[in-house]
C-alpha cells in the first residue's frame, strides 16, 4: 500500500530532516507515529499524503511511484487519502456539519444522504449540539474532533493523523481511538502520530519512531521514551 525505499528529504538547501527511510504499511495495517518535537513525523505525514516529493530514495503509494507521478494523476491518489491535520483546517466560514460533508459533496452524494449520515458520525464524535456551530464558536478539542470527522467520513483507504487525540482529555481521546479501531477493522490503513504513551500502551499496535531522521519500527506498546518522560512533548 505504502512503500518508502531509502527516502531522504530535506527542506530548500537545508540538513535532511529524514534520510534512509525504508519501510512498508501493508494494507489494512495500523501504526503509531512517534517521535520528539522536531524530530520529522509531520514531514514523514507531508510525504504520505503527497505534499511533498522525497528528496531522494523511492516512494510507492497505491502501486504508483510517486516521484515520476504526473501531477494530473496526484488527485486521484490523494482523494484516496483521509488527513486530519495537527492545526484542523476547518474552513471559518463553514459549519461543522458542512466541513465534514465536504468529501462527501466533492464525491458527488446527495444532500439527504450526506445530512444524516454526517449528523450521526458528529452525535459519534460528542458535537450533537454543535452540528451548526462555526470553527470560531468552537474550543480547540471540539475543531479536532470535527477535523477527525471530515477525515474519516468517506472512508479513505489511508488514514493519517498528526496528533489527533492532542487536543482532547484522555476519556474523549480513548474514545476517538476507538473510532479509528473501527475504521481500521473495516479495511482502512491507518497511521496515527501521538505523544500519548498512555495510548500506545493501551492499544496494540506496532510504532513507527523518529529519531534523527531516521525511522525505526518497534514492537506494539514500546515506550520509545523511557518511563520517565512526557513522550517528548514540546
Ligand atoms: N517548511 C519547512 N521549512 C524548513 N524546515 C522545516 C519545515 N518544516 C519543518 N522543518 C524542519 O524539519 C524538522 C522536522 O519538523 P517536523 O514538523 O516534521 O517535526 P515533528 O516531529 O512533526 O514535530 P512536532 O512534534 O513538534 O510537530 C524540524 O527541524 C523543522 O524545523
Amino acid at each position: 500500500m505504502l512503500t518508502f525505499d531509502n527516502v531522504g528529504m530535506r527542506y530548500g538547501t537545508g540538513p535532511e530532516v529524514l534520510r534512509d527511510v525504508s519501510f512498508s504499511l501493508a494494507p489494512g495495517s495500523f501504526h503509531f507515529l512517534t517521535g520528539a518535537s522536531g524530530a520529522g513525523k509531520t514531514t514523514l505525514l507531508r510525504l504520505m499524503y503527497l505534499a511533498q516529493k522525497p528528496t531522494r530514495g523511492t516512494l510507492t503509494l497505491f502501486g504508483k511511484d510517486v516521484v515520476t507521478l504526473p501531477r494530473a494523476e496526484r488527485p486521484d491518489l490523494r482523494r484516496r487519502i483521509g488527513v486530519v491535520f495537527q492545526d484542523f483546517r476547518l474552513l471559518d466560514h463553514l459549519t461543522a456539519l458542512e466541513n465534514v460533508a465536504l468529501p462527501l459533496r466533492i464525491a458527488g452524494h446527495s444532500s439527504a444522504e450526506i445530512d444524516a449520515h454526517v449528523a450521526e458520525l458528529l452525535s459519534w464524535v460528542g458535537l450533537k449540539n454543535q452540528v451548526h456551530a462555526k470553527p470560531a464558536q468552537l474550543s480547540g478539542g471540539q475543531q479536532q474532533r470535527v477535523a477527525i470527522a471530515r477525515a474519516v467520513i468517506a472512508r479513505p483507504d489511508l488514514l493519517l493523523a498528526d496528533e489527533p487525540t492532542g487536543n482532547v482529555d484522555d476519556r474523549i481521546a480513548v474514545r476517538l481511538l476507538h473510532l479509528f479501531e473501527e475504521m481500521n477493522k473495516v479495511g482502512t490503513t491507518i497511521v496515527f502520530a501521538t505523544h500519548n504513551q498512555q495510548l500506545i500502551s493501551r492499544f496494540p499496535h506496532p510504532v513507527l519512531h523518529v529519531e534523527q531522521g531516521e525511522v525505526h519500527l518497534l514492537p506494539p506498546g514500546s515506550n520509545p521514551f523511557g518511563p520517565e518522560t512526557n513522550g517528548g512533548a514540546a
